[in-house]
């Protein structure tokens, strides 16, 4: 493990009444406690997640629209609205790892080709070997886990679980039980996978309330959802269309 803590400088915010204060779970927040290789962030969605795993990233140095170290690229990233409001307590310190990001990952795999223009060398190595256009959104994903993800870094990844059927999603849970295993990796991941979700002994902060706290895994809507919907599909349904007047 490498993050420990993150903790929010509130003295610092200059004005709770705008974006990202607005949101109740980062305008509650104090200090998140990371106590396990695996931590999860789940909530409805607008609820602050991509928010704070951005702020995180910028911290980290990493693109904020997706990458790494070393990766500068001209997409318009956003301004990290938080990034200067957190302060993160590492032990020890690592600049390795990736922020994945699913909605902008098209422009990383431009970048990628850009790179591939400029440098005749550069043959996609950490990518599996080909341009990521060429290859699937889950297919892509799935290289970029192969290749890019090694033993020692801090993965952020923002709902890795958009490009990937049910079975890629628990194949990508045994690339992170891999090296998380090993001591040297650790993965913050925002998703609404029940899968995912499902890890062992990860953390999950939900942001559903006026602050983040950790839950279970069963206390999560994700779970609770869809294990009701499987077990009752129809009923669901039934309740679902029922037209106003029958109500
Ligand atoms: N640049 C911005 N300016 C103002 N409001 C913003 C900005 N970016 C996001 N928001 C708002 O902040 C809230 C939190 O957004 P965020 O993207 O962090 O949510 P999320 O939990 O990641 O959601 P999702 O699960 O849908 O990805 C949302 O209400 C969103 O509309």
């Amino acid at each position: 493990m490498f993050l420990r803590k993150i903790t929010l400088l509130r003295e610092d915010i200059p004005d709770f009444n705008k974006y990202p204060f607005t949101v109740p779970a980062i305008r509650g927040m104090d200090v998140l406690e990371l106590d396990s290789e695996v931590t999860f962030f789940v909530g409805e969605n607008g609820s602050g997640k991509s928010t704070l795993l951005e702020s995180i990233a910028y911290q980290c140095g990493f693109h904020t629209a997706g990458g790494g170290l070393n990766n500068l690229y001209d997409v318009e990233s956003s301004h990290a609205a938080l990034g200067n409001y957190i302060r993160l307590s590492w032990l020890p310190k690592t600049s390795q790892g990736f922020f994945l990001r699913a909605e902008s990952f098209y422009h990383f795999a431009t970048h990628l080709d850009q790179l591939a223009e400029e440098d005749p060398t550069f043959n996609y190595k950490a990518y599996g070997g080909r341009s990521l256009h060429h290859q699937s959104h889950g297919e892509s994903f799935v290289s970029l886990f192969l290749n890019r993800f090694s033993d020692e870094g801090i993965y952020l990844l923002d709902e890795p679980e958009a490009a990937l059927s049910p079975a890629r999603q628990l194949a990508f849970m045994r690339v992170i039980y891999q090296l998380a295993s090993r001591g040297n990796s650790q993965f913050i991941i925002a998703t609404h996978s029940p899968i995912l979700l499902s890890y062992p002994n990860a953390k999950i902060f939900s942001f559903d309330a006026d602050a983040i706290e950790s839950i279970t895994y069963e206390d999560t809507e994700h779970y609770q959802i869809t294990k009701g919907f499987l077990n009752r599909k129809e009923r669901y349904l039934e309740e679902l269309f029922l037209d106003d007047e029958d109500e």
